[in-house]
């Protein structure tokens, strides 16, 4: 029997204005508080996108959530057993610099707005990088943010414990000033209505079973997944640009990893940066990164100026 061919494509692919059109008949305005409230998160986003691109975004994601409850109900009915309804977990996948935190602290912020979930927690993978020490060890510093600098087991088992309910879980915490992991340092979860899991490779299929370890990857515990995307160049310059910010800010402090870096001219920075950018992010995500995208449930996909001009969300 000749089998049916691959659907070119199994997403709904929206141009900015078709999505914007949404945001018309989408409930839920912003109000003054919650302009102020995401005015002071301290990002520089545009509160007309946020209106028109991300509260959208933060409908559908209410609608999937009060549909997987439902699905919940009816296994626990199947089941005859009154099973607790577990965290809805998203995942935010991306390239370095193109605005993943960014986006998952706007979702943060929108989703919690909504009566059936007050309780959003938004946790980054960066937490489970090895520390230095161990990176060194393992000849993997040049590595960073690439599949294997992350403890992937831990991270694993974090998100499992969250998505079974578990009252309270711990992640380790990553601070970018220092470039480690910060000794004794935690986040605790404690059983959110939404965990948000955002970082590089979070998408990643799982590796092939080998002895008593099964395949699991986080990206099986996801409910729903965005993927932050732009072009390669955008986003070097917007990595590029943020260098030169913390050259100017975190970098002058002297526990700063990069604190070598706080008096180099502008040229030299934008240099540095360039190689950084060139040697370590840029292969990372042609080779691991880019590949999980078509994994995602939403792909954003956003122009130079940061605006996204894109919405391809799955349908198959
Ligand atoms: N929507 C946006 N509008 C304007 N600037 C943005 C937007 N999203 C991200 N940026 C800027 O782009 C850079 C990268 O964003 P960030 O969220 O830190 O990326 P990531 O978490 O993917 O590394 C930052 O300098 C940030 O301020
Ligand atoms: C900390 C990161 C690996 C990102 O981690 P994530 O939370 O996305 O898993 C990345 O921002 C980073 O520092 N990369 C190393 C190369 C560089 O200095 O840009």
């Amino acid at each position: 029997m000749p089998s049916s061919p691959v659907p070119a494509t199994p997403y709904v692919d929206l141009d900015r204005e078709a999505w914007t059109r949404l945001s018309a008949s989408t409930p839920l305005p912003l109000t003054d508080a919650d302009v102020d409230r995401l005015a002071g998160l301290g990002d520089p986003i545009d509160l007309a996108e946020v209106d028109a691109i991300y509260r959208p975004i933060s409908r559908l994601l209410d609608l999937y959530i009060e549909a997987t409850r439902g699905l919940h109900g009816a296994s626990s009915t199947f089941l005859r057993e009154d099973i607790e309804p577990t965290p809805f977990v998203i995942g935010v996948a991306g390239s370095v610099a193109v605005g993943k935190s960014t986006t998952a602290r706007l979702l943060r912020e929108l989703v919690a707005r909504w009566p059936a979930t007050p309780r959003v927690e938004l946790v980054t993978t960066d937490g489970f990088l090895y520390p230095n020490a161990e990176l060194e060890r393992r000849g993997l510093m040049e590595r960073k943010g690439f599949p294997e600098s992350y403890d992937r087991r831990a991270l694993l088992r974090f998100v499992s414990q969250v998505k079974a309910g578990r009252a309270e879980v711990r992640a380790p915490v990553y601070d970018h000033v220092t470039y480690d992991i910060v000794p004794g340092a935690e986040t605790v979860v404690h059983r959110p209505d939404v965990l948000i899991v955002e970082g590089l490779n979070v998408l990643q299929p799982a590796r092939p079973a080998t002895g008593s370890h099964s395949s699991l990857a986080v990206s099986d515990f996801f409910d729903f997944s965005i993927y932050v995307d732009a072009r390669e160049p955008d986003v070097r310059d917007w990595y590029v640009d943020r260098f030169l910010r913390l050259r100017a800010t975190a970098f002058q402090r002297p526990e700063s990893y990069f604190h070598r870096y706080a008096d180099l001219t502008d040229e030299q920075a934008v240099a540095r940066a360039e190689q950084i950018w060139d040697s370590i992010n840029a292969p990372n995500l042609e080779q691991n990164i880019l590949p999980t995208r078509s994994r995602a449930t939403l792909v954003l996909t956003k122009g130079r100026d940061h605006a996204v001009e894109r919405v391809r969300l799955r349908k198959l």
